[in-house]
């Protein structure tokens, strides 16, 4: 007769009965609000404000309408915000002019931006296919290929751009091989490199889960999708070597994107170069998917676990539209 046994070596859940040591098995998994940053829709029009259909609780704003809410959410403890902007009357055209002219509604709020919410870290998103009349994320030649060399030239111009208007981190996120070298040298070409980061999407995969972003940004490419320059979502060694060459050229920070499925290539760029700091982008269509999975209590305990698990897969600061309700429950457990 076989006896019922307790290995006395073999016990783990000793180690784990209490809620206090439950947490000190989750080493480096805690979010606290520098763990966030949370992405904003500039519109053109200062006093706009539009809900975003695809994606419930986001909008984008006009500046006089983003300024309090952002007041709000500091006041609740946000510390960094990633800026997209939109233009819905200035015209797109080949070269994306107004991703950096005086009218481009991002160079016009980053200095209200700073004034009037100055603890705030404020990132840029800098890429051309919200101000293309092609939408892609570089410029093409006559036959319809990206223009290699004039794409990193016009991206650096409008990273420069938005260093220069007062952005504290310009992020592209275009994916043009070389990018981060030249943005690197725009910045110290005007004394800028030690006052304005560089936190390169340099692992940014061709994704199904872009869909509601693209819906609110009014970018999808007119013709073609963006296969050649975002990487294949099965490829983790392209995703290893786009890290390494945005390490050499220059990139203070990196990021996988998108969050969820990609942990796998998290660990993997952490551990590749743990002296980076890692950011993860949760994108539009993960948080669709939570958004709809249940009762809002439901939605709060799994995007906890979600975030969790993104920490302890390497990620040290979570690109997220759901920022105003994890900062609410990191306000509610302390
Ligand atoms: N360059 C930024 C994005 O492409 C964001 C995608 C998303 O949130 O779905
Ligand atoms: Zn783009
Ligand atoms: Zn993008």
């Amino acid at each position: 007769m076989s006896q019922l046994y307790v290995s006395a070596e073999h016990v783990l859940q000793g180690g784990y009965h209490h809620a206090t040591l439950r947490r000190l098995q989750e080493p480096n998994t805690t979010i606290e609000p520098h763990n966030i940053m949370y992405p904003v829709f500039l519109l053109e029009d200062d006093n706009a404000k539009q809900e975003v259909a695809s994606m419930p609780n986001v909008y984008r704003y006009g500046i006089n309408e983003l300024i309090p809410v952002l007041k709000d959410l500091v006041a609740k403890g946000l510390k960094s915000i990633l800026i997209f902007g939109i233009i819905e009357t200035l015209p797109k055209d080949p070269t994306g002019s107004h991703a950096d002219s005086a009218q481009n509604p991002v160079i016009r709020a980053l200095p209200r931006l700073r004034a009037e919410l100055p603890s705030l870290l404020l990132a840029c998103d800098v890429c051309l296919c919200p101000y293309t009349s092609h939408g892609h994320c570089g410029l093409l030649t006559d036959s319809g290929a990206i223009d290699h060399a004039a794409s990193v030239k016009r991206i650096a111009e409008v990273a420069l751009a938005y260093a220069l208007a007062g952005a504290q981190i310009v992020a592209p996120s275009d994916m043009m091989d070389n990018r981060i070298k030249a943005i690197k040298e725009a910045l110290v070409s005007v004394k800028l490199q030690n006052q304005v980061s560089l936190l390169s999407y340099s692992c940014k995969f061709a994704s199904s889960m872009y869909g509601p972003f693209r819906d609110t940004m009014k970018s999808s490419p007119m013709s073609g999708d963006r296969k050649c320059y975002q990487l294949p979502p099965g490829a983790a060694a392209l995703a290893a070597r786009a890290a390494a060459r945005d390490v050499a050229e220059g990139a203070d920070f990196l990021m996988v994107k998108p969050g969820l499925p990609y942990l796998d290539i998290v660990r993997q760029t952490k551990d590749q170069f743990p002296n980076h700091p890692l950011f993860i982008y949760q994108v539009s269509g993960e948080y669709a998917m939570i958004s709809r999975s249940g009762e809002s209590e439901d939605v709060s305990t799994m995007l906890m676990e979600v975030l969790t698990c993104m920490r302890r897969a390497g990620a040290d600061c979570i690109i997220t539209y759901f920022a105003p309700l994890v900062l609410s429950m990191i306000s509610a457990n302390k």
